[in-house]
């Protein structure tokens, strides 16, 4: 090994016994049970509904209190514990309203402060000191220590515990304490956190899950076809800008763009009201329980219009001059018939609904106007401005890629574009042929090549985005072609459909996905392909684990638009030291209701996989990263030290 490497490295280890204390720690993880990994996915700017998912752990703190408690308590109190751990702060408030005096909440407080150094205790017995230290809260670590160490053989130390219960009490902390410790709670039943994909549009606050994870002790993040759409709006991509507006105004969310990242909509608010009028295919879908005015919903059925419409134009820019896209056939605003508003695709004519299109020339149906222009050069120029933007998009590029091999299995959003024998797709970009793991590596490339030059609108990199989020071989997008036109403008809904990629069927088939496995070079006994994108319509009695175990979809849809088709409210997967577990979550209410009520939302775990055998840290690739750093610290005590 270098030894201008091993000579820095001696500046942190500068003696010999820090070398050997810290081969000797590692070694020792190596050896503990591995920590639970915590997937999730299709968020889709739900983030209450997340926030509940997050602090129960999937049931894993329900779970773990009734592994300790089911004996002594009783059901109600079990469920009144579990929300004190999901949500301190407000359970805190409503439990103190339930004391007539000073006493009898002091003794709800010194039981609470024990059953919670309990829970902690058990809940970290898999894990190191030290890594339970840094999950303490920070002011009251040496109490908790103090208390969670107690060994008590003797019965001399006693009093000092209770006494130092009473004084936390008595100086006023408690609840401060109590939040702590919930929050530590949280944090040790999950180890790591994946989340396999779109946490963007559809729902109101993705804004909130991004600051969420931001924050979280341990995440990656496998970036969604509507991520990759947000990403290329920020470095630069003007069709990926449109997009997401056009989401937000269709779902009634113009103020996560507006309010949220302070993206200035007045230009395009201006050029909408020129051009457009009341159109009832443009109307934002209305969340349930919000009211907007009709002077609101006028506007943004305005704004809607103008953004597709621009859209459509910048898509037919992109088709033209990538060839090798394939995408001729969604040219549409050249296969109109301006004079019979009437298209004529795949061969059918069709005649068209709800038509906006004042601002297209049928000479040059894609021609821009220079209002339009101007409109999104400065969209385009203020949401490159948005610190917090710049925040969240800096983060899903840090943490994300578009797939990710952890632990043995595989973890995709969207698919591996099949044909339907089950090859991998090919695909030409300029004149290279890509396949299988190689096109997605290079559409990652090229992702991150997008990000890196925002500067640059127009040039493949940018262009490459917008491809994965509607082309043909995306492994994100994984439909034959985004019918979007139609959908705002065609009666026949079979024009609607989205063909599904072959491996949407396909992947019911072991072979193909033990194929897959092979692909990435993971096991295909023990690996297991891990996908979000598609809703399972539970409803109709689609089985999230397929393939005898090899895959299992987690998409159930925490989006509410589609809870109607899927039944349920999302899936999530626990996979920890003694195996893997589904858990199907039922629609999220509301965090009042599981406060007053104590309804959680979660209901049948499933089993996929079972360990023969305990599986340890070493097995996994946080060990094959200790197993490097114990190889450099044995170097570097061979080389400074051992003579
Ligand atoms: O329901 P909407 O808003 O029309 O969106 C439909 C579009 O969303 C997509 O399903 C992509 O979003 P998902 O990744 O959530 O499936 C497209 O295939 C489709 O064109
Ligand atoms: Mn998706």
């Amino acid at each position: 090994m270098n030894s201008k490497y091993l000579d820095l490295l001696a500046q942190k280890y500068d003696c010999e016994e820090k070398v050997v204390t810290e081969i000797i720690n590692l070694e020792a993880i190596l050896n503990l049970p591995k920590g639970t990994e915590h997937f999730v996915s299709d968020l889709h700017g739900e983030y209450q509904a997340f926030q509940h998912v997050l602090r129960n752990g999937s049931g894993n703190v329900k779970g773990k209190i009734e592994d300790l408690y089911k004996k002594v308590l009783t059901e109600k109190e079990i469920k009144e514990f579990a929300t004190l751990v999901y949500y301190p702060e407000e359970k805190l408030k409503l439990m103190k309203n339930d004391f007539d005096n000073e006493r009898e909440l002091h003794h709800w407080y010194t039981v609470i402060i024990e059953r919670m150094i309990n829970l902690i205790s058990y809940a970290s017995s898999k894990y190191t000191r030290s890594k339970l230290r840094k999950a303490l809260p920070d002011q009251f670590v040496y109490i908790v220590e103090e208390l969670l160490y107690k060994t008590d053989e003797y019965t001399n130390k006693e009093p000092y515990y209770t006494k130092i219960v009473q004084q936390i009490i008595s100086l006023g902390q408690a609840d401060k304490l109590i939040i702590g410790l919930a929050y530590t709670t949280q944090q040790l039943v999950v180890d790591h956190l994946h989340v396999v994909g779109d946490i963007y549009d559809r729902g109101p606050e993705p804004d909130k899950i991004m600051d969420t994870l931001i924050n979280y002790h341990s995440v990656d993040i496998q970036w969604g076809n509507h991520d990759v759409l947000w990403l290329g709006a920020f470095a630069g991509s003007k069709v990926c800008l449109a997009n997401i507006i056009r989401i937000c105004a269709r779902y009634d969310n113009l103020d996560i763009i507006e309010d949220v990242y302070g993206i200035n909509l007045r230009p395009l608010l201006n050029l909408a009201e020129k051009y457009y009028d009341d159109n009832p295919a443009f109307r934002p879908k209305r969340h349930s329980d919000e009211k907007v005015s009709e002077e609101e919903q006028l506007q943004i059925t305005k704004i809607h219009q103008a953004i597709a419409i621009i859209q459509f134009k910048l898509e037919s820019h992109i088709i033209k001059r990538r060839p090798y896209f394939k995408m001729s056939e969604r040219l549409l605003l050249e296969k109109i018939d301006y004079d019979r508003s009437e298209i004529t695709i795949h061969g059918n004519t069709y005649p068209l609904d709800h038509t906006c299109f004042a601002t297209i020339n049928p000479q040059q149906p894609d021609q821009l106007l220079d209002e339009e222009k101007q409109v999104m050069d400065k969209l385009l120029f203020s949401i490159q401005q948005s610190e917090k933007l710049a925040r969240h998009m800096n983060f899903l590029m840090k943490k994300g890629s578009l797939y990710l091999k952890y632990n043995g299995n595989l973890l995709i959003h969207g698919c591996i574009p099949l044909d339907e024998e089950g090859n991998m797709e090919k695909m030409v970009i300029e004149d290279k042929t890509y396949a299988g793991r190689e096109l997605l590596d290079t559409f990652e490339r090229f992702l991150r090549e997008a990000f890196a030059h925002p500067e640059e609108t127009d040039d493949l990199a940018k262009d490459m985005v917008w491809y994965l989020w509607s082309g043909e071989y995306s492994s994100l997008f994984g439909k034959r072609e985004m019918t979007t036109f139609e959908r705002y403008f065609i009666k026949d809904k079979k024009t609607h459909k989205e063909r599904k990629n072959p491996y949407y069927h396909l992947r019911e088939n072991e072979e193909i996905c033990r194929k897959i496995l092979a692909e990435f070079e993971l096991n295909p006994d023990q690996g297991h392909i891990i996908n979000g994108h598609t809703p399972v319509k539970e409803i109709d009695g689609e089985n999230p684990i397929k393939a005898n175990g090899r895959m299992i979809v987690i998409d159930g849809g925490f989006s509410k638009a589609y809870q109607s088709t899927t039944g349920i409210a999302g899936y999530t997967l626990l996979y920890n030291s003694f195996g893997m577990q589904l858990v199907a979550h039922k629609h999220f209410n509301s965090k009042e209701d599981v406060l007053i009520n104590g309804t959680d939302v979660l209901s049948v775990k499933r089993l996929v996989d079972k360990e023969l055998e305990r599986k340890k840290v070493l097995e996994t690739n946080v060990g094959e990263e200790i197993l490097q750093e114990v190889s450099i610290l044995n170097s570097l005590l061979e080389y400074r030290y051992v003579k």
